[in-house]
């Protein structure tokens, strides 16, 4: 049996008084996608930051094991080095530089050939997007696939992708699923979080996050019935505007 990439054992987090995660255990295997669902506010971000060590996401209990090494006491830039990365939900900061310099900003070694792999696998023409600059004048898409080039440039050992799916439509996210394959062939791990339930068949396996907990572990199809039958997907729809149209009394 192979050994596990990463375990969450047990973690508790809480923030001004509310638990934010309560128990959480998890277990990926190299090169395995997991998917977490969960609806917004379930907690999944909050495990991200954890796991990646982000400053004010100090467990209060539990433990991060990368390799079998516990993890929970490192710095954000110490799991960097060990090959943990997260793909924020927020699109591409640095504001300002080239593309193709922010792409290759978290390689080990500037490699051009890699950053033009890089664009092509999210589907952006690399003479037309290498040369300009990470601003407003990218659509929220565009800066989205630049993050996510990015993290494929960096060639992680795990790759958290959070929401890697927003601002993205429905004709792209195949690019996406197909980039999330490519980085597991080539031996990442994958953490794909997302609210998206039709995301979880790109997994190998797939959880539920509900209320800061894995209320939920199985295979992507079991985890993504059960996320429907027992997650209110489509909040009741407001009462239908009055817009005095309805029928007077004696008009049928
Ligand atoms: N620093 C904080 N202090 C207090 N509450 C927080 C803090 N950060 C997050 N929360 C709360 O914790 C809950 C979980 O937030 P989190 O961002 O982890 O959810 P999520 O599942 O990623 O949601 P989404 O799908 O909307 O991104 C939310 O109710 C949020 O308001």
């Amino acid at each position: 049996m192979k050994p596990y990439l990463l375990e969450i054992k047990d973690l508790c987090l809480s923030r001004e008084g509310r638990v934010l995660l309560n128990h959480v255990n998890l277990a990926l295997k190299p090169g395995e996608i997991h998917v977490l669902l969960g609806l917004n506010g379930s907690g999944k971000s909050t495990l991200a930051y954890t796991i990646m060590g982000c400053s004010g996401y100090t467990p209060d209990h539990g433990q991060i094991l990368f390799e079998g090494r516990d993890i929970t006491g490192l710095s954000l830039s110490e799991r960097a080095r060990l090959g943990i990365t997260l793909a924020w939900q927020e699109p591409a900061r640095f504001e300002g530089i080239p593309v193709g310099k922010y792409i290759s900003l978290g390689m080990k070694e500037p490699d051009r050939q890699r950053v033009i792999e890089a664009l092509e696998a999210v589907a952006l023409p690399p003479a037309q997007y290498g040369y300009r600059a990470v601003d407003k004048t990218l659509s929220g898409g565009e800066r989205k696939r630049i993050e996510l080039a990015a993290v494929y440039a960096m060639r992680p050992r795990l790759a958290i992708l959070d929401e890697p799916d927003s601002g993205i439509d429905a004709l792209s996210l195949t690019d996406i699923e197909r980039l999330i394959r490519r980085m597991a062939n080539e031996g990442c791990t994958i953490l794909l979080i997302t609210h998206r339930d039709e995301l979880a068949e790109i997994g190998d396996s797939a959880s539920l996050m509900c209320l800061g907990s894995i209320a939920f572990v199985g295979d992507p199809q079991e985890t993504r019935r059960f996320y429907r039958d027992h997650c209110r997907l489509h909040p009741t729809p407001p009462e239908p505007l009055k817009l005095g149209l309805e029928p007077k009394e004696g008009q049928s």
